[in-house]
């Protein structure tokens, strides 16, 4: 089995206390595997941004435990992580170019400067970080974090101020680190249609607890979409989302061995129908694939 980039057990954070307290992950247990593009989703208030910060060695979790590369102290190995939170945070009366030598600064060991100058090439050098607009920013701080040549990359939500463009150039750029160099990147996003082919691996918070962890193929193929005629039987599999129009159900289902195809039309769902079908429905059961297990001790795939 690879070496694991983050595993957590019973990982539970809560902020504030007493009557007070908001439990924002809550007793959360997976293994992300090292060298892959990690897809962290999950709606508003899921706990991404906690579970991003808490890896990041920003936090330190209320109970549980989280290992990342290999220490159970975060905050020890926070020179092999890059971290770019959501709001993205940068000295606002620097110009790009300082930033950039900043970065550098503060990096020397394992600084490069060729991939971060490459990233921010389209950025004036001389525009203050404060004159530059949301997307810029996010360019620059990615500049920065890949710049630091990281074995971790989290990032929060490192797509949503980016035109299309950049985002497909920047989608392509962290694709070829992880090839390349062996980077894993944990990414949480709300934009489901660009995960598809960028993230090997998928983990789906929902309330703070995991629903979905593993291989995004590996998940995607565990499921599949059926059309039949509302009078026959679904089971044995797990209905995840059904509706019927006329005498007609069509429905996505975790399969419990195969798909009677004499009964129903079957297709595979693409990962983004996948999601949304949990997200619509959060009493489907969770499901970790073996390599998002720990010690392979948690729900196997369903067999195909
Ligand atoms: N500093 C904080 N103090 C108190 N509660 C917090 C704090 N940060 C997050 N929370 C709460 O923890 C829960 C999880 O928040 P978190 O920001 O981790 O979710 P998220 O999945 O990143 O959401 P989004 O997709 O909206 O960014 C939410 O209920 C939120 O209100």
């Amino acid at each position: 089995m690879t070496d694991a980039a983050i595993e957590a057990r019973g990982l539970t954070m809560a902020y504030g206390r007493g009557g007070g307290a908001r439990t924002a992950l809550d007793g959360c247990t997976f293994r992300l595997p090292a060298e892959r593009v990690c897809a962290l989703v999950g709606p508003n208030g899921a706990g991404k941004s906690t579970l991003l910060s808490l890896a990041a060695g920003l936090a330190r979790p209320s109970a549980g435990s989280l290992t990342v590369l290999g220490s159970a102290e975060p905050a020890a190995v926070r020179g092999r992580i890059a971290y770019v939170p959501q709001d993205k945070p940068l000295y606002p009366q620097l110009t790009v170019a300082d930033t950039l030598w900043a970065g550098g600064e503060l990096n020397p060991a394992r600084w490069d400067t060729g991939i971060a100058r490459r990233i921010a090439a389209p950025l004036p050098p001389k525009a203050r970080v404060r004159t530059l607009s949301g997307g810029q920013r996010t360019r620059l701080a990615l500049a920065l974090a890949l710049g630091k040549r990281p074995e971790l990359m989290l990032l929060d939500e490192p797509m949503a101020d980016l035109d299309p463009l950049a985002r497909h150039e920047l989608m392509g750029v962290l694709m070829a680190e992880t090839a390349e160099h062996g980077t894993t990147i944990v990414m949480s996003s709300h934009i489901l249609t660009e995960l598809e082919g960028a993230c090997d691996f998928l983990l789906f918070v929902d309330g703070g607890r995991v629903r979905l962890g593993g291989e995004a193929e590996d998940i995607v193929s565990a499921h599949a979409l059926v059309t039949g005629r509302t009078d026959r039987e679904l089971a044995p599999h797990a209905v995840v989302e059904s509706r019927t129009t006329g005498r007609q159900l069509t429905a996505l289902v975790r399969k419990e061995g195969p798909v009677d195809e004499t009964l129903w039309a079957v297709t595979e769902p693409s990962l983004e129908e996948l999601l949304l079908a949990h997200l619509r429905s959060p009493e489907a059961p969770p499901l970790l694939t073996p390599s998002a297990g720990p010690d392979n001790t948690l729900q196997a795939v369903a067999s195909a």
